[in-house]
């Protein structure tokens, strides 16, 4: 599965502790993220990932830009809910376009505990289908 890993300034630590719980399950699959959140996973997590622009300077578009070539299995976004973001439009519309293509989306560690717990389970493999559908 392809998954996208981003996270906020503030949520970094949470996604770097996140993806070192579940790094056996994340690293069996191709993973993507924003510059900065993915540079710390690389060093802090041990894992192997393609690592677009930083969100502020367009990777939400860049992985936006996957989802609508239906390329992106899972999206796990841990956003500040509390601090006002230069890029706000870019990650509306990130989020916006995983509605359109029914990808599944955490926007916080809640939610990404129990996709990540699915995903292990094999609940993602309608993505599959639909891909090879396509
Ligand atoms: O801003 C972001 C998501 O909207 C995340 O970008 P970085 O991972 O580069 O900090």
């Amino acid at each position: 599965m392809n998954i996208a890993l981003i996270a906020h300034d503030k949520k970094k630590n949470d996604i770097v502790n996140f993806s070192k719980a579940y790094q056996v399950i994340l690293s069996q699959h191709q993973l993507f993220a924003t510059g900065t959140t993915g540079l710390r996973l690389q060093q802090e997590a041990n894992l192997t990932v393609h690592r677009f622009q930083s969100g502020p300077l367009g990777g939400d578009q860049q992985i936006g830009s996957m989802i609508a070539q239906n390329k992106m299995d899972l999206v796990l976004f841990f956003r500040d809910p509390f601090t006002a973001q230069p890029h706000e439009p870019d990650i509306t519309a990130l989020i916006r376009l995983c509605d359109v293509y029914a990808v599944p989306l955490a926007t916080n560690m809640g939610t990404a505990e129990v996709l990540i717990k699915g995903l292990e389970r094999g609940d993602f493999s309608w993505r599959e289908i639909i891909k090879e559908s396509e």
